[in-house]
């Protein structure tokens, strides 16, 4: 009788939750975690349909702070804290925009299957989404794009340079990006000071960003510095058991200066579509034995 009841009220209340915002999405989220942690404690059992309970993406990845520090062997100094929590707020963020699943159309639309979907956010600005199929691991793909994050400009020249500023721990990091010359370049270089966070979850790899500030790192003479994020990268198995990945990108950008909207908004599908192409043509490289 119990287990019927608590089933009756998780799939009524399930569909409140996903779309609860702000602080109460935060409540759930601790809520979670509380149950979690019970769990795995051995303080309740829950019934084996229990695990098929998804929670909303957007909380799984909710670490607190202070497990945060916790599972730190030095304690992490107040800048840094905020870096992460800037980091896990930027996931949050970007997630509550790719998981609402409302006003997104078709951008376009291209033969190797990859879609990319845009929607136009409140206050104007106009967001992308790229699905795309990769041929790697989820892991290999965190790899490339997070933890050798500097060696992309090796592989993709749509980013002339990139330097990680700051590390912190092995999930959170400030980097300092420079996009190459676009063709005829209409647009002109940007430069963008970012928080980068990595968060692995059993659904899958999550990589979010967003602009940020570091004293030591003010805006560069003859850049202009435009903002990256709220942003977010979704690595999940392609689920065919082909190794392959399902990869979600939400481009999130104001590329700033006087810039015509007609132009801003092809130029970031058109940087989307050829990032996906230079990360694919690396990951077919890698395949190839060196000195072919
Ligand atoms: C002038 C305009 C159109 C240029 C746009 C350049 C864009 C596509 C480039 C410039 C900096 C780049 C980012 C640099 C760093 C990272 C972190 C990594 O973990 C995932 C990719 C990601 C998020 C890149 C995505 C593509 C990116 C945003």
């Amino acid at each position: 009788m119990l287990p019927a009841v608590v089933k009756l009220c998780c799939g009524i209340s399930y569909p409140h939750v996903r779309s609860m915002a702000g602080l109460k999405r935060t409540a759930m989220a601790a809520i979670g975690q509380e149950i979690a942690h019970m769990k795995k404690g051995g303080q309740i059992t829950l019934p084996d349909w229990a695990s098929h309970m998804k929670w909303p993406v957007s909380m799984i990845c909710e670490t607190r702070m202070e497990d945060v520090k916790m599972s730190r062997p030095v304690t992490l100094r107040e800048e840094e804290l905020a870096y992460v929590r800037q980091g896990k707020e930027a996931l949050q963020k970007a997630l509550e925009i790719v998981e609402d699943q409302t006003g997104w159309k078709i951008e376009m639309s291209e033969e190797n299957g990859d879609v990319i979907y845009s929607k136009i956010l409140p206050g104007a600005r106009k967001v992308f989404r790229l699905e795309a199929v990769l041929d790697a691991s989820p892991e290999e793909l965190h790899h490339h794009l997070f933890v050798k994050a500097e060696e992309m400009t090796q592989w993709n020249p749509s980013i002339k340079q990139i330097k990680v500023l700051k590390h912190v721990g092995d999930d959170t990091m400030v980097t300092h990006e420079v996009s190459a010359e676009t063709a005829g370049n209409l647009i002109g270089q940007r430069d963008f000071l970012s928080v980068r966070h990595s968060c692995k979850h059993k659904s899958g790899i999550y990589l979010a960003g967003a602009a940020t500030h570091l004293e030591s790192f003010p805006p560069q003479k003859g850049f202009v510095r435009a903002e990256d994020g709220p942003t977010c990268i979704i690595i999940q198995p392609a689920g065919d058991n082909t190794g392959r990945s399902r990869f979600t990108w939400l481009l999130n950008m104001n590329l700033k200066g006087w810039l015509p909207k007609s132009i801003v908004n092809q130029a970031l599908p058109r940087a989307q579509t050829e990032f996906t192409r230079h990360l694919r043509r690396h990951l077919a490289d890698r395949l190839v034995p060196a000195g072919r």
